[in-house]
């Protein structure tokens, strides 16, 4: 059974649709990267898939009593803003009725490589530690599904990979993650799906390897890059920016 199904999803924004009959689905074990340019329209497919905006067509999670969403799927949004200078381990366990030992929060903790910083009030620490401050919060909520908007960025290269890993693992175990990225490389190489948005509109989605081709990067992200496969899996490096067509 899918842990997400959106079907032909549109949010129009004045005469534009900024979201144009999106359709697909998350089954447990998916980790899902949604890639694509700068307005392609990927925190807009989130959002609107999570009912957080106006939108025609239909999304299962949307259609969830507001009580039942947070229960079903915990959201990652853009804007890292820590408001409270609550302690780290606080405000992780916001999302286990703020039992500070809760096994979750624990786990969040240490996936997130914060043990260190648990009684440290959190508006106290650096940018890519409140991120991971943040996606901690999202994985106590120990939901099903997990969607993510840009959730390596301003990380170090060392926590992208590791929450790279941690999503995959969460997959692995059997739950889902969507997560909207720019890092194609880390894309390629963590992801066991990719969906490519394009002006609104969902242009592919498969495999990886099947989807991030030569042809692909040059029409839609106006990229050439060095694609190959190793041992480790494929691997992505952008050369060069293209004219667009
Ligand atoms: N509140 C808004 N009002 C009007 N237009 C909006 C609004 N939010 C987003 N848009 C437009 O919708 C389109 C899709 O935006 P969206 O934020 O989904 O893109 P994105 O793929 O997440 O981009 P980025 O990679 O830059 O975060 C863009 O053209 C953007 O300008």
């Amino acid at each position: 059974m899918n842990l997400l199904t959106v079907q032909d999803l549109t949010v129009r924004r004045g005469s534009r649709a900024t979201l144009d009959q999106a359709s697909c689905s998350i089954a447990p074990g998916e980790f899902v990267g949604l890639i694509g340019p700068n307005g392609a329209g990927k925190s807009t497919l989130l959002r609107a898939a999570l009912g957080l905006i106006p939108a025609a067509g239909r999304s299962s999670l949307a259609r969830l009593s507001p009580a039942a969403r947070p229960k079903a799927a915990a959201w990652l949004p853009q804007a890292r803003e820590i408001a409270w200078p609550v302690s780290v381990a606080h405000l992780v366990s916001l999302a286990q009725n703020e039992n500070q030992n809760a096994p979750e929060v624990i786990a969040a903790l240490n996936r997130m490589d914060l043990m260190a910083y648990a009684q440290r009030p959190a508006t106290g620490l650096s940018g890519g530690e409140q991120a991971r401050v943040l996606i901690a919060r999202a994985l106590a909520q120990d939901t099903p599904l997990l969607l993510a908007d840009e959730p390596t960025a301003g990380l170090d290269p060392a926590h992208q990979i590791g929450t790279m890993q941690t999503f995959a693992t969460l997959a692995s175990e059997g739950r889902g993650v969507i997560a909207s990225l720019h890092d194609l490389g880390l894309a390629a190489r963590h992801c066991t799906r990719l969906i490519v948005i394009s002006e609104g509109r969902i242009v592919a989605d498969g495999a990886p390897r099947d989807v991030l081709t030569e042809t692909l990067l040059a029409e839609v992200f106006a990229i050439r890059c060095l694609l190959s496969d190793t041992p480790e899996g494929l691997v992505v490096q952008p050369l060069a920016q293209l004219s667009k067509p």
